[in-house]
């Protein structure tokens, strides 16, 4: 990879000439087999290179971590005292671990990526002449780009042609306003002042706007800035927890293995024997496979979430989706069909009038805004902005919750129809258009056809009670209001929007969605509770909520919210669910107020206003072909923006994390059951409990029985309720069925010693099998709520558990039990040990019903 060429000039002091002449490109754009070259100069457009995939360094990477370290470490000192044997199986169980983890996260890691990819975020660029969609990594400098409103900017490029174009860089240069971009050489050192410049990660506010790329991957100006806007993400809860329990094992670990090899120091055993033997407790009780399970499970879920319409892009939100109790979503798109046209416009006194709408269309038109309300502004009047110009604008922001334009008509262009007659005698006029309450304070007088009025507070009382009407017919409303401009003035620096004319409401209609009450309710049986976090009007809002079947009686509004401190919010947004006129941070500060009493919150949504709310939540839900700023921030993507899917999500999301339950639960309990056999046969027995390469043996098979987990079954009484981590439950789960195992570990030590006075090695042996085959058939118990024979286990598990058994079993009678340091057990023995397991399997079924719930029955 070879730097980008080196500018003498920032390219924003260049002609667009200059660079292409640097650059070797031109206006037509890169062919195809130019841009493979490129890549391969100047790399990919992404702030990393891509994780290397190939298998050695896999496996290089996994030798490399400290428990493989102290295996190759022990394999080492067996080798060196001479125990050939011991240290050539040491290192065969590290190969053999290692390889079976490659081998299964590869593929599911693999799988997730492809999933992934297929929605990376996309950018238009002009290839061999033509527009086309390509991911945001192939871009190279020498490519034209397309960038739309709610784009985020791929690259650094240079302005070439703009319409309407503005560019939000509040996240690099600090500039909070979007900041208008157009053509042209600018000769300013910074790039706060650079108009004619796109930078990579950047927010495309309004318009449109073709670029030529100069700068790409870490080669921009704001270089590692623009990661900002990229997925680095705090850790989920799912990562917290585990990480915590990851924690809480090690340090468990440590005391044992301290505990073990203090008592063996101190009765005077060989230190190098009791060493190796600690190392391999340790290995042996360390969830070596947690990571594997975890990795392949989510892999998995999210296989088969993409077969259900949800991408995930980020493996670890599954998890979060599947304990999400309260899921925030805005309105348009998700409850409403969105299919939002022009219903009516009127007056200021409220009497049908097209004018309104038609000056509305004007700066739709010219604002640049591709938002909804526009687009269904323009397909009522087409023709509106004809023989109209632009000369200023003031860009639609979700904060003002208004935008306007200063339009001058050409004379010219003015005998065409009769429809623009009445406008076309207005010379420049500043269109204002916006929510109601933002725009109608703005205005001094009212029009009621050909008539200036005063406005009063009379009238204001009017416009409140019709638009409290329009709400509550569940249509939208925007307010237009104008101001002529004195020809003769040039146009000012500052827009200014006051002193105003009420022209007039235009109402839209966006009817709800019918499949929405269904999926809400089927969501709110799953313990999932649904809010409604807009921008719009609280009345339509609150009416589309009743229509939802959603509670609605209490609404809390943006102003309401401004006023109150964190704490109050915290406890308000436990109670109401329907929420009206929020700006994008106040959507954003909802999410964070819920969170704070720990619920796991999710937020759905499509708009640029929606990304800082979807960055917050928990999992973050955003739709196919919604805007490149709120799939950014999204964690999962949805190919259809329905609630059903939502819906579908939850259940697997469930699904997944049962099975990684499982295997944390059986791990915990076993290990901790391990850990005080281990303990308690350290300070008992005169002898080494097992060998080390026994234990390592064990820990390998172990490991082995649970590979089938990830594939395992769940019944659909544990997809009903939210899977929340529960670390009080886990413990009190590990602290009933880890003694009582010990207990029958115990018992066999008795037996074995007093009642059939066994030698070590037969000892050794009889513990080995008795241990797997505690550890390994106590899964089929554990796994499920119901008796294990109503609950059918995925046969891959049942296939994974009964062969590491049978290996367990049939071992000490091949001819490899001498190299194991296994003797062929009496049959006496064997019938006792049997029936040792079937009394434990026994008690554990009985046990587990109050393990798991912490209630008998
Ligand atoms: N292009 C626009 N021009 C003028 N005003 C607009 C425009 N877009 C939105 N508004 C105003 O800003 C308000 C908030 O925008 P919007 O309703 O899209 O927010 P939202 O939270 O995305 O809503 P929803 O929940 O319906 O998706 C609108 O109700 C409208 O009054
Ligand atoms: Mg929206």
């Amino acid at each position: 990879m070879s730097p980008a060429p080196v500018h003498t000039l920032p390219f924003w002091q260049q002609t667009p000439e200059a660079l292409y002449a640097q650059l070797q490109c031109g206006a037509a754009g890169l062919s195809a087999s130019e841009v493979q070259n490129r890549l391969a100069r100047y790399g990919p457009n992404s702030d990393a290179p891509p994780p290397s995939r190939g298998l050695l360094r896999a496996i290089g990477r996994r030798l490399l971590e400290p428990l493989s370290l102290i295996l190759l470490g022990a394999g080492a000192v067996s080798a060196v005292t001479g125990d050939n044997v011991g240290g050539g199986i040491i290192v065969t169980i590290l190969g053999l671990s290692i390889g079976l983890d490659t081998l299964q996260e590869g593929r599911a890691t693999r799988a997730a990526e492809m999933l992934r990819q297929s929605v990376a975020l996309r950018a238009e660029v002009l290839r061999d002449g033509a527009f086309r969609q390509v991911p945001v990594q192939d871009i190279v400098p020498g490519d034209v780009i397309r960038v739309r409103a709610g784009d985020i900017i791929p690259a650094d490029a240079l302005v070439l042609q703009a319409d309407a174009f503005t560019a939000g860089e509040a996240a690099l240069t600090g500039e909070p306003y979007p900041v208008e971009k157009h053509p042209g050489v600018v000769d300013a050192a910074s790039p706060a002042e650079a108009r004619n410049a796109l930078f990579r990660g950047a927010v495309a506010q309004t318009g449109e706007a073709l670029a030529l790329v100069v700068g790409t991957g870490r080669n921009t100006v704001f270089g590692a800035a623009a990661l900002v806007l990229g997925e680095a993400q705090q850790p989920s809860p799912f990562e917290r927890d585990m990480h915590a329990f990851g924690l809480m094992t090690a340090r468990l670990t440590l005391a044992l293995v301290l505990l073990v090899l203090t008592a063996h120091m101190l009765f005077g055993r060989p230190v190098l024997e009791s060493l190796l033997f600690a190392v391999a407790l340790a290995v042996g009780l360390t969830p070596e496979l947690l990571p594997m399970i975890t990795t392949v499970t989510l892999g998995r879920g999210a296989l088969r979430m993409a077969a259900r319409k949800v991408i995930v892009k980020r493996l670890a939100s599954i998890h979060d989706l599947g304990a999400m109790t309260v899921l925030c979503t805005d309105k348009t798109g998700t409850l409403t069909r969105a299919e939002i046209a022009l219903d009516r416009s009127l007056d200021a006194d409220g009497s049908p009038d097209p004018r309104a709408a038609q000056l509305a269309a004007i700066a739709a038109d010219l604002g640049g805004d591709r938002g909804a309300l526009d687009t269904a502004l323009q397909a009522a009047h087409p023709e509106a902005a004809q023989g109209w110009t632009l000369l200023r604008r003031q860009a639609f922001d979700f904060n003002r919750r208004l935008g306007s334009v200063l339009a001058e008509h050409s004379t010219a262009s003015n005998a065409n129809g009769d429809e623009h007659e009445t406008l076309s005698q207005t010379e420049r006029l500043l269109i204002v258009k916006g929510a109601p309450e933002a725009v109608l304070p703005l205005c001094t007088q009212r029009r009621v056809g050909d008539q200036l009025l005063p406005q009063g507070d009379a009238e204001r009382a009017q416009d409140a009670a019709r638009l409290r009407q329009l709400a509550q017919q569940g249509l939208r409303v925007l307010a237009v209001a104008s101001r002529r401009w004195a020809p003769q003035d040039a146009a000012p620096q500052e827009l200014e929007e006051s002193g105003l004319v009420f022209e007039g409401l235009c109402a839209f209609a966006d009817p709800p969605k019918p499949s929405a009450p269904a999926a809400i309710a089927r969501l709110a049986a799953a313990g999932v509770r649904l809010k409604i976090l807009s921008g719009d009007d609280p009345v339509v809002v609150q009416r589309l909520a009743q229509q939802m079947g959603l509670r609605a009686e209490q609404v809390l509004t943006g102003a309401d919210i401004a006023q109150l401190g964190n704490e109050a919010l915290a406890v308000q947004v436990q109670a109401v669910d329907v929420y009206g006129r929020l700006t994008p941070d106040q959507k954003a500060r909802i999410v964070h107020a819920l969170q704070a009493r720990g619920t796991v919150t999710g937020f759905l949504g499509d708009g640029i206003n929606d990304a800082p709310a979807l960055k917050v939540a928990d999992v973050g839900l955003s739709v196919e072909g919604a805007s490149g700023v709120a799939q950014a921030a999204a964690d999962m993507i949805l190919l259809a923006s329905d609630l059903e899917v939502v819906a579908d999500g939850v259940e697997e999301g469930r699904r997944t994390f049962v099975n990684i339950l499982k295997y944390v639960r059986m791990g915990a309990s076993s290990n901790f059951g391990n850990m005080l056999s281990m303990a308690a046969a350290s300070l008992l027995l005169p002898f080494l409990p097992m060998l080390p390469t026994q234990v390592l043996l064990n820990n390998l098979l172990y490991d082995f029985s649970e590979i089938g987990i990830p594939f395992d079954t769940v019944r659909p009484e544990a997809l009903a309720r939210p899977q929340v981590w529960d670390m009080h439950g886990l413990l009190r789960f590990a602290g009933i069925m880890g003694p009582l195992s010990s207990l029958f570990d115990l018992a066999t030590f008795a037996g074995l010693l007093w009642l059939y006075r066994a030698t070590p090695e037969a000892f050794h042996t009889l513990w080995f099998m008795e241990s797997m085959a505690t550890q390994i058939l106590v899964i089929f118990i554990i796994r499920t709520r119901a008796l294990p024979w109503q609950d059918r286990p995925h046969p891959a598990l049942t296939a994974s558990s009964l062969v590491a058994l049978a290996v367990a079993l049939v071992l000490p009678f091949t001819p490899l039990a001498g190299w194991f340091g296994f003797v062929q057990p009496g049959w006496d023995m064997l019938g006792g040990m049997a029936l040792l397991v079937l009394v434990y399997l026994l008690c554990a079924q009985w046990l587990k019903g109050f393990a798991l719930t912490g209630k008998f029955g």
